[in-house]
């Protein structure tokens, strides 16, 4: 048996233990806690961390989208020139977004001018000017200039009307009504635009006649403005052309073999192929359009290349520019098709001191590259164009 005394000193030692274990109890249980809440925080910084770069990850491309758009859009537009309040000119061009109507646009835009597209999308595309839509100085308006049109302006190109002999056979009545009532309708405002003396050779009962005749009543309708209202004119008789931005089912010759040739097809010669052509490249009219625009010539003006080849020439030049193992394949005769055209420049160039600068094969090759981007561009939504032949559709056709 312990005495009492004994007894007292041993339950006072173990209970300084027992704080002391307890007390190292705590302290141990704090500094689990402790360290646990380190090793937590120091995970969750570790998974912000990893959020944070996998949103760096996601956003910087982001970022340089945006950085890439904000460029693009400060620099949509090709350069426009400044043209002070004197030189700017408010100018339509019926037609603007065809093949010749676009290519004029951008000059006149590039010059600096205020310029004013009016097109039905016939034969035109909103895709041909779509690199001007929303500049200041550019209006695009979906309308028919066989009806009155009333705005203000200081010039008229009126291109206005399909060229291609399909196109403008497709609806002759619509051909007649847009070269007859859509001239009348662009001399009605205050404002507008073989030789010269060849008076021409039209059958007026023939295919061909809505467009030939079309554009002969219309010269006469300038002219008698002219005389009568004194509306100032320039008549521009436009001999072949061709160029990108052609329409690719536009069953003229050029485009038509050239896709023929690209897609490895028979190119089709009408006839024996000895009829001839001159075509000139579309930049070279254009700046004679606008050469003859700001003269003071008011008499028709010939613009077009009169570098002169038969048809059957020109379908072996484009076949090896292509590079094509096409076929040369003789269809019949168009109806009514002339058999040599060729324009004298003279006038143009004595009076405008203009003349055609592109050499044919660097601007076939302009066309082709632009044919060949089209039929990538057109593969990758499924839809290959065929080229159209020059056949009169059959059946009613609306004429509106
Ligand atoms: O280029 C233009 O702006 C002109 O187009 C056509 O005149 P055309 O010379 O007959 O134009 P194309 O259809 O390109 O025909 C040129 C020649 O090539 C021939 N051709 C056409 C297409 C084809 O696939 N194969 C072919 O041999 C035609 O028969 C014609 O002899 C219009 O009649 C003109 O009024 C218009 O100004």
């Amino acid at each position: 048996m312990l005495s009492q005394p004994l007894l007292r000193l041993v339950s006072a030692v173990s209970r300084r233990r027992m704080k002391l274990l307890l007390g190292i109890a705590l302290l141990a249980y704090v500094a689990s806690v402790w360290g646990n809440l380190i090793n937590m925080r120091s995970i969750q910084e570790n998974r912000e961390l990893r959020i944070e770069s996998r949103i760096e990850e996601i956003i910087e491309p982001l970022r340089e989208k945006i950085r890439d758009l904000e460029k693009s859009f400060t620099q949509k537009y090709p350069p426009v020139k400044f043209l002070s309040e004197k030189d700017r000119k408010r100018i339509l061009v019926t037609g603007g977004a065809g093949f010749v109507g676009s290519h004029l646009t951008d000059k006149l835009m590039m010059d600096g001018h205020e310029v004013t597209v009016v097109d039905n999308f016939f034969t035109g595309r909103k895709r041909n000017v779509e690199h001007w839509i929303g500049h200041e100085n550019f209006e695009l308006i979906n309308h028919d200039v066989v009806e009155p049109l009333y705005i203000e302006v200081d010039q008229i190109y009126h291109l206005a009307s399909p060229a291609s002999p399909p196109n403008y056979m497709y609806n002759p009545i619509k051909t007649l009504k847009t070269n007859t009532i859509g001239t009348l309708n662009m001399l009605d405002p205050e404002v507008h635009p073989q030789t010269e003396d060849y008076w021409g050779h039209v059958n007026p009962i023939g295919p061909r006649a809505c467009y030939d005749e079309g554009k002969r009543v219309a010269e006469t309708m300038c002219y008698a403005y002219m005389k009568q209202e004194g509306v100032e004119v320039r008549v521009a008789r436009i001999f072949n052309t061709f160029g990108p931005r052609m329409h690719m089912n536009d069953g003229r010759v050029v485009s038509n073999f050239i896709l023929q040739a690209l897609q490895g097809e028979p190119l089709t010669v009408y006839g024996s192929g000895s009829q001839t052509r001159a075509f000139q490249y579309v930049s070279d009219l254009v700046n004679g359009l606008v050469a003859l625009m700001n003269s003071n010539v008011s008499s028709p003006v010939n613009l077009g290349n009169p570098e002169e080849h038969t048809i059957l020439e020109f379908a072996q030049l484009i076949k090896n520019l292509v590079g094509s193992g096409s076929e040369i394949q003789f269809l019949s005769e168009a109806q009514d098709d002339p058999q040599k055209r060729k324009p004298d420049i003279k006038k143009a160039k004595l009076m405008l001191g203009w003349e055609p600068v592109v050499p044919l094969e660097e601007g076939l090759n302009k066309a082709i590259h632009y044919f060949r981007k089209e039929l990538e561009y057109q593969a990758n939504n499924q839809y290959i164009p065929k080229p159209k032949p020059a056949r009169i559709k059959k059946g009613r056709t609306r004429h509106n």
